[in-house]
């Protein structure tokens, strides 16, 4: 795969830091409560995966995954479930865990959708977010990082299915897009 980064902008290193600081504000933040992760399939897996191991509190976890209808991979901010919670969530306390923030999108719908439901407390944790690309202002408790308005891969984030299994997130060379880069 290494022919087909143009570079790096956040490494394996610096993943894992932050995820101790993440986990160690959250571990604060919820203790005594029961709390349920709700990873955004797919790109959440490594970070869901990460972060619970990283987190002390003996924390459940759900998975949502949704569809976004749009033009390529742009985020059209209309949002179909493909697999719901399998809990209910009314009542409970719980932590979005996203990959990335890109247009803000995607969060917007499901943080609307999850507020229907009744839970006693609901929060975001990106552990990327593009503060340039945001179309709406989604309040977001825990960020991992912030990053500049470019197509990124790595770490749960995918161009065409590959590159999720990257340890780090990096841009592209620009013959892995055939003329056709994403923005
Ligand atoms: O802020 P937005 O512009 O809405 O973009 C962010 C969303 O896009 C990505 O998901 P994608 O639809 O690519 O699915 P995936 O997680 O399966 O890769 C990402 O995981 C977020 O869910
Ligand atoms: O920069 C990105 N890379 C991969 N998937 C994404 N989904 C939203 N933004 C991105």
């Amino acid at each position: 795969m290494g022919a087909d980064l143009e570079r790096v902008l956040v490494t394996q290193e610096e993943i894992e830091a932050k995820l101790v600081e993440l986990a160690e504000r959250i571990d604060e933040d919820y203790r005594g409560q029961d709390l349920l992760l709700v990873g955004v399939l797919k790109g959440a897996v490594m970070v869901m995966a990460d972060l619970a191991r990283a987190v002390h509190s003996p924390v459940k976890m759900d998975w949502m995954a949704v569809s976004s209808y749009g033009s390529g991979t742009k985020s059209s901010g209309v949002v179909r479930i493909l697999k719901d919670l399998d809990a209910d969530i009314a009542g409970r306390h719980v932590l979005v865990v996203e990959d990335i923030i890109d247009s803000g999108l995607t969060l917007s719908w499901m943080l609307a959708n999850l507020t229907s439901r009744g839970p006693a407390s609901l929060e975001v944790c990106a552990f990327f977010r593009k503060p340039e690309a945001a179309k709406v202002d989604i309040p977001v408790k825990y960020v991992g990082f912030d990053i500049p308005n470019e197509f990124v891969v790595g770490y749960g984030l995918d161009y065409a299915e590959r590159y999720r299994n990257l340890p780090f997130v990096g841009t592209l060379a620009e013959h892995v897009y055939g003329g056709s880069k994403p923005t």
